[in-house]
């Protein structure tokens, strides 16, 4: 197959960046390809792309998510700082001439896929979420395939059903076993593994439910091992007191380590919970309470079904719930469920344009 030219853009958080990482990995085992990604500046994609694809040309975006109610005044410059991203997306998309755009949603999504559209550009979308986020629904009409990660999203989706394709959410590979995995942070493969994380930006809710979770395990000597991401710094240090715990503010592929951990206590966002489904890991779910239309709950509960979520209010965390649902985790026979992948899809829709 010849070398492809994809433009990409999907970030500013772990969430959005990550399955747009693990696509490229899929598309790169098939195919060589030039890479134009868009990145939300500052954000874990513009600082992480040029290391996880060396060779990209990126095109950082200054621009911020619209404030809600929608009619805010202090929109008026948000709209404005997308108005003049979308002129440096037409001239970057212009040069770059892509074979096709893929989004994996979020408001940097909004002028790139705009730009795109009016070049022809052909769009693929993908959602992570059961509830669909506010700009993937607004752009969906423009694209060719719109991926869902969830069964139930397709009804909030308007494009006839044959271009809305349930695939799951792509999954990053990983490469370490979880003998190699613990040695690199001094555990034991031994014990109970448990990794703790707030989401890609940390939780603070998390951190102090877990340290206090932390306490009691010591007072009651049960023995088990954690690798805690905090996405905080002092928090991180001041963990480490816990002998029983790795912590840090951010972790590199923390999918490895869910890959093979006994249990995982996280928010509910949906890259999370992919890597959950895929590896076929369990979680004890806190879901974000100010996610936009709740859709961390939806995503918890739809881990939940699965049999590999257990789910807990923040509002009714406590540290001896965490203790009582983590005996109740760890000992529970689980389900697997394996994704369908955007990848085939995509360039299949690729060929099949170029043999017309
Ligand atoms: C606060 C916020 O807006 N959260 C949203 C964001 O996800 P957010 O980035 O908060 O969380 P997700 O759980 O979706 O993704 C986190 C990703 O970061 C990785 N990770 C995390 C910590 C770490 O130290 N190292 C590391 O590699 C995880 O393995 C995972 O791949 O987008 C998701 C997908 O649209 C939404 O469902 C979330 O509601």
């Amino acid at each position: 197959m010849r070398k492809l030219k994809i433009a990409f853009c999907g970030g500013g958080t772990g969430g959005h960046y990550y399955p747009a990482v693990a696509l490229l990995q899929e598309i790169g085992k098939r195919t060589d390809f030039d890479l134009l990604y868009f990145t939300v500046k500052g954000k874990i994609d513009d600082r992480s792309v040029e290391r996880d694809f060396p060779g990209v040309s990126k095109v950082p975006l200054e621009l911020r998510g619209l404030l809600r109610p929608l009619y805010s005044p202090g929109n008026i410059p948000i709209l404005f700082s997308h108005m003049m991203a979308k002129k440096q997306v037409l001239r970057s998309l212009t040069d770059f001439r892509p074979d096709f755009l893929f989004s994996t949603g979020g408001y940097i999504s909004f002028p790139v896929i705009k730009a795109a559209h009016e070049l022809k550009i052909p769009i693929f979308i993908h959602e992570q979420n059961s509830i669909a986020g506010i700009t993937n629904k607004r752009m969906a009409k423009y694209a060719e395939y719109f991926f869902i990660s969830f069964e139930e999203t397709a009804g909030e989706v308007k494009l006839p059903a044959e271009r809305i394709v349930l695939s799951g959410n792509p999954v990053r590979e990983s490469t370490k076993s979880r003998e190699e995995l613990l040695k690199g942070f001094g555990l034991s493969s031994e014990l109970p593994f448990v990794v703790v994380l707030g989401g890609s930006l940390g939780s603070s809710v998390i951190n102090d439910a877990c340290e206090k979770l932390y306490d009691l395990l010591e007072e009651s000597n049960v023995f088990m091992n954690f690798l805690h991401s905090t996405g905080d710094e002092e928090k991180a240090k001041d963990l480490l007191r816990f002998p029983f715990v790795r912590s840090f503010a951010y972790i590199e592929n923390l999918s490895d380590a869910i890959a093979v951990s006994d249990l995982v206590i996280s928010r509910a966002g949906a890259t999370t919970i992919a890597e959950l489904q895929y590896h076929g890991r369990k979680g004890i779910i806190i879901p974000w309470p100010g996610a936009a239309e709740n859709h961390q709950l939806h995503n918890a509960i739809s881990l939940e079904r699965l049999g590999l979520g257990y789910v807990i209010l923040e509002s009714d965390l406590t540290p001896e719930k965490l203790f009582v649902a983590m005996q109740e985790m760890l000992v529970k026979d689980i389900g697997y469920m394996p994704p369908r992948r955007p990848v085939d899809i995509i360039l299949d829709y690729i060929l099949r344009e170029e043999s017309i």
